[in-house]
């Protein structure tokens, strides 16, 4: 199971990237919960980062926009992200989510056929509105997209465990497996929970709050020696 880390700015991705890290994952908290960074601290952590390891760069919590999520994708692949991550969050059924997603596709691979596209959704859906989590995987494969992934929407504490039960994150990961998809899990995750997901057949786990020191994701930053514990963890599992 590889550890993606969400950094906010240069000097966190160092951390990551010192502390283990196999994908740096470029986001702004500020946005909501997949939001988006700007151009220039892509590019900056791009150049920071060993040219074998990823960098992830999320496009927001987006809306119904494929023209709009289409350039933003452009956007984040020309500022020098590999993994492309799309937050279907106003998108309010598998159609819409499709539309929005094979559009980034057809952005991202034009471009680089190598980069990957993710297509996120939320495992606590319900409280914001946007599609059944279970759709996801689906979404993906229709799209063309290479990675189905579920976060949670809200950061109040709660975790991605209090939505969706092992048996259906199970379920998750079966089904996107089954379509050649692989499965990215995040959402308050605890160093508890590693080896639950590990066990599901997780293919990456998703965190920030878990990496960051002297507060939560909002209020504390990563710091090399959490995301080292982590690493360690996945490993010893
Ligand atoms: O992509 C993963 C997210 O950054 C997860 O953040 P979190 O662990 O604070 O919920």
């Amino acid at each position: 199971m590889l550890l993606l880390v969400s950094p906010i700015n240069p000097k966190e991705a160092i951390e990551a990237i010192k502390g283990g890290a196999d994908i740096i994952d470029v986001k702004n908290p500020k946005e909501g919960s997949l939001g988006a960074s700007f151009p220039w601290i892509i590019r900056e952590i791009r150049r920071i980062t060993p040219d074998n390891m990823l960098v992830s760069a999320t496009l927001g919590d987006v809306p119904y926009k494929p023209g709009t999520i289409s350039l933003a994708a452009l956007g984040a692949l020309t500022a020098g992200a590999d993994y492309i991550k799309v937050g279907l969050y106003g998108t309010k059924n598998s159609k819409e989510a499709v539309d929005v997603m094979e559009n980034v596709v057809k952005t991202i691979k034009d471009e680089k056929k190598e980069a990957f596209v993710v297509a996120a959704g939320y495992a606590d859906a319900h409280r914001v509105g946007s599609l059944d989590p279970m759709e996801i995987p689906n979404v993906a494969y229709e799209a063309g997209a290479d990675v189905a992934m579920l976060d949670t929407a809200v950061k109040d504490g709660k975790t991605l465990f209090d939505f969706l039960s092992v048996e259906e994150l199970r379920d998750f990961v079966r089904e996107a497996h089954n379509l050649g998809l692989k499965a990215a899990l995040a959402g308050s995750i605890k160093k508890e929970q590693l080896r639950p997901l590990d066990e599901i057949g997780c293919d990456i786990v998703g965190v920030r709050g878990a990496a960051c020191v002297g507060g939560d994701r909002n209020t504390g930053t990563i710091h090399r020696s959490a995301v080292t514990e982590l690493k360690r963890l996945i490993e010893a599992i």
